[in-house]
């Protein structure tokens, strides 16, 4: 495969470096710079938002006009910004995209998001023509491109340029389905009048998700535990069965870590670098993180840091009980996040309780997310499902041992000290009630107080343990070749 070149269009809803909300955007920068070392001609296509970082130095490319049945002419442009050699082509529609936020404001989504995707995903195959670019691979990513290969099969399936182009879906979160009525989907008439039961919710609302893997021609999974998961009734948020008749064409592929983002030795967000030989960095970060949040100045408190999106997923409902009673000993927490109002008021009165002790920081700061994950000693991610999680694989880069439940991409990234001392880097519990997450708390916080000799040699393990995006990168071209039916390479 890798004499064999590809042009591949990956398209996603967020980048890293120009829009984002979470983990999606970190893939979705870091897995085409890694496919465009390897020689492919990869291009990345997103909605260009208003809040695009650098969005006033996009050079335009064109002007363009979709003809659409029902909603007549929908007018948009495309312009084209710069990931290293990668072009970016932003879509650039002042009605959808014009807006304060990606998906919603103020923790409400945008009542229209059904039909600003669903356009999205149709100006990526109408635009192809004028950037006269004909992709062998179109890599959608999550429910927000997920209509793309059902209008490849449907409206595009005589269309010259794509007579080859196949679609691969990737799964980041299948929470997320993206379900709307068909009241909204005048834009794409094919699924207004679709009476397909696999894809549809109550007769009247298509669920976008199962669509994109009903036909793409190749499925993945952010990490192998995760695609186990999702084929069963239990793991797969309501869709096993869909999963189960794609079985034949879906697995797991494990994201990467970009190490070029996320390395204590090089990261500029921190004040001062450090790597497994010498530690001694980490503990000025660790003091710089105290005075930065405001917690007690004291070297030899734990701090348990967790940086993440405010949802029911990251495990708050266990996670904030636990805490009540953990907090009790001398160890600090900080959390960073933004998200549910229940869980803001939640941290926000624990703060209260623990002043000095526990740390909410409601906001969105990438340099803080970097100084967590240099200064505090644990990361805790309790998260009820994770399809992969990216913050233990930085966690682990900067010796911040993450405590985890045993699910999804954690569990095939952890190793946990009780199951196997020798090769642990972190710490696993399973059950998701608070008492097993107190339980592990404690455990540590007594390893960490009575073998500090230890703990010092499970950090430079976890330092050791690299998840590199050149390894994931060739599972990705494994699954296009797979696609494309290359399997002579
Ligand atoms: N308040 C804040 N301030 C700064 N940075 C913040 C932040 N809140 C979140 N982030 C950042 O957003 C990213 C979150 O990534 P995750 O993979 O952990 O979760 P997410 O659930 O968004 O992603 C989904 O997609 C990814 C990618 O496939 C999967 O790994 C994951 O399991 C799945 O749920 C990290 O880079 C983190 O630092």
């Amino acid at each position: 495969m890798s004499n064999h070149k590809l042009k591949i269009l990956f398209v996603a809803s967020e980048v890293e470096s120009f829009a984002k909300t979470g983990g999606l955007a970190d893939v979705a920068k870091a897995l085409p710079l890694a496919l465009k070392a390897r020689g492919h001609d990869v291009r990345i296509m997103m909605p260009f938002y208003r809040t695009i970082a650098g969005g006033d130095q996009a050079e335009f490319i064109c002007n363009q006009t979709l003809n659409t049945e029902q909603c007549g002419e929908v007018n948009y442009a495309i312009r084209k910004l710069h990931l290293e050699e990668v072009p970016v082509y932003g879509v650039d529609s002042m009605h959808y995209f014009d807006r304060a936020g990606l998906y919603g404001e103020g923790n409400h989504a945008y009542g229209d998001n059904g039909e600003r995707f669903a356009f999205f995903s149709e100006a990526i195959l109408h635009s192809c023509d004028a950037l006269d670019f004909t992709p062998d691979i179109i890599h959608c990513n999550d429910w927000h491109t997920s209509l793309v290969p059902y209008l490849l099969k449907t409206r595009y399936q005589d269309h010259p340029r794509y007579r080859a182009t196949k679609t691969i879906l990737s799964c980041h979160n299948a929470a997320y389905q993206g379900i709307f009525n068909k009241s909204q989907l005048a834009i794409t008439p094919e699924l207004q009048h679709c009476n397909d039961s696999r894809m549809l919710e109550n007769f009247s609302y298509v669920n976008y998700l199962k669509v994109g893997v009903l036909y793409a021609d190749k499925v993945n999974a952010v990490s192998p535990n995760y695609a186990t998961e999702l084929l069963t009734p239990l793991g797969s948020h309501g869709m096993s069965h869909i999963f189960a008749e794609r079985s034949a064409d879906f697995e797991g592929i494990i994201n990467g870590c970009d190490y070029n983002d996320w390395s204590p030795a090089t990261d500029s967000y921190i004040p001062a670098n450090y790597d497994a030989n010498d530690l001694s960095g980490k503990d000025k970060c660790k003091a710089a993180l105290q005075q930065e949040v405001g917690l007690d100045q004291n070297p030899d408190f734990p701090i348990f840091g967790m940086v993440c999106r405010l949802t029911e997923q990251k495990g708050f409902q266990i996670l904030v009980p636990a805490l009540e009673a953990f907090l009790v000993h001398q160890v600090q927490v900080i959390i960073v996040g933004t998200g549910d109002p229940i869980v803001t008021k939640q941290l926000q009165q624990l703060e209260q309780k623990f002043a000095g002790k526990f740390k909410f920081i409601n906001a969105y700061s990438n340099s803080l997310s970097h100084l967590v994950e240099a200064g505090a000693d644990f990361f805790l991610m309790p998260s009820l499902f994770e399809p992969c999680g990216l913050n233990q694989l930085y966690s682990l880069a900067y010796g911040t041992l993450p405590i985890v439940r045993g699910v999804g991409g954690l569990k095939d990234t952890v190793n946990d000290y009780d199951e196997d001392p020798q090769r642990a880097n972190g710490f696993i519990f399973y059950e998701p009630e608070p008492t097993d997450l107190l339980n592990i708390l404690r455990r540590v916080l007594l390893l960490y107080i009575e073998q500090p000799a230890e703990m010092q040699r499970i950090k430079q393990q976890a330092m050791a343990c690299h998840f590199y995006w050149s390894d994931s990168v060739v599972d990705y071209e494994r699954l296009y070749a797979k696609a494309l039916q290359l399997y002579a390479l």
